[in-house]
């Protein structure tokens, strides 16, 4: 049975329900979603919970990590998803313009790299500025580092592409790093896991949990086919510390906007403000501190290629999400328009 507490509810959250709320409703974390059905834990046990039609369409939709109030009866149905501290969020798979949100109240994100890969850094340097944009701290994990007997060289990658972020090795297998990695995520707090498939994030689960994962409590008969959704994420209750969400749901984090890009490449903005001109778009101007420093061999001339790309990307994102909100804009004035074209016809009419 779980405390609220070891949940990671907290003062934020209790802070938003009415007393009669707090009186008539229960409190539960989701810990795995799939469609109209939630697992959601209480304190007396993990229960499926039900979102109402009229919740469907609305936002927020209620993922893995929300806070949820739901009625008392069986099933218990979802009244309120409660405002989040963070979401880890991404763009849909294959449209351009739909914001998906993985995880919800997320303190730190792992992003994880199999060192049998290498470090990967433009990959680290992609799913950081999306990390960055969350609200939630970012940490690289490079696990797997029993099978490379010679981490020098990527953990110097991973570092140059962490910019500040903390870099941990680890190994599901030898038990490296494992006490660091819980240390990360803390009592209270909730860490979500992110890497390529294969990457080693799932055994780095179950080292943590100390057994193969599981879904906590009984699943009725009925669910049994959600078990094989690919979107489902599950959150997991470690002991001693936080709690961690895993799932197929989250390998690759696509951009969905700028607002991460500054504080992932926090080190060449600094560069930046020793340029000549304030405006400096680094691309040949005369007295530019970051081609100084990619000569002098002190900024990797693939780190700030992987900024500019990563812009382009993100301005292309946000004009796509400018055409769109246009779009909805349009179709949110078309009622007013019929109804004054109507009260125009009969004052003419009158
Ligand atoms: N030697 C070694 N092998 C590992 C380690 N971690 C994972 N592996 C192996 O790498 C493969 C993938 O590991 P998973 O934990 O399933 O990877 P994942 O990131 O969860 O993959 P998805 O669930 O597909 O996203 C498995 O064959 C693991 O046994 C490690 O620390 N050391
Ligand atoms: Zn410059």
């Amino acid at each position: 049975m779980s405390t609220l507490a070891a949940l990671g509810w907290g003062p934020y959250f209790s802070a938003q329900l009415s007393s009669e709320e707090a009186s008539t409703l229960l409190v539960g974390r989701v810990v795995a979603d799939r469609g109209r059905r939630l697992r959601v834990r209480f304190e007396a046990g993990d229960r499926l919970a039900i979102v109402p039609g009229h919740l469907l369409g609305a936002e927020p939709v209620p993922v893995a990590g929300d806070f949820v109030l739901t009625t008392p009866g069986e099933p218990p149905v979802i009244a309120r998803v409660l405002e989040r501290r963070s979401a880890l969020s991404r763009n849909a798979a294959g449209r351009a313009t739909v914001e998906q949100v993985l995880a919800a109240n997320v303190d730190v994100v792992l992003v994880v790299q199999g060192l049998d890969e290498g470090a990967h850094p433009r990959r680290l340097e992609r799913t950081l500025a999306a990390v960055h944009a969350s609200g939630a701290e970012p940490a690289v994990v490079l696990t797997k580092a029993d099978l490379v007997p010679d981490l020098g060289e990527a953990l110097a990658e991973a570092r140059a592409a962490a910019a500040g972020a903390p870099v941990l090795v680890a190994s599901g297998v030898s038990g490296e790093g494992l006490d660091a990695l819980a240390g990360l995520v803390g009592p209270g707090r909730t860490a979500v896991f992110v890497g390529p498939s294969g990457a080693g994030k799932s055994t780095l689960v179950n080292a943590l949990l100390g057994r193969a994962e599981q879904p906590v409590g009984a699943v009725r008969a009925r669910d049994v086919r959600g078990r094989h959704t690919t979107t489902a994420r599950r959150l997991f209750e470690l002991p001693g510390a936080g709690c961690v969400i895993d799932g197929p749901g989250i390998r690759e984090l696509r951009l969905w906007d700028a607002g991460g890009l500054a504080a992932a490449f926090d080190d060449v903005a600094a560069l930046a403000a020793g340029c000549r001109f304030r405006d400096c778009r680094h691309a040949g101007e005369p007295g530019c501190a970051v081609a100084g420093a990619v000569e002098a061999g002190r900024l990797d001339a693939g780190r700030l290629e992987s900024l500019r790309k990563l812009e382009r990307e993100a301005a292309l994102q946000e004009a796509r999400r400018g055409g769109a909100a246009a779009r909805a804009e349009k179709l949110r004035w078309r009622p007013i328009k019929k109804a004054q074209r109507r009260m125009y016809r009969d004052r003419d009419r009158g």
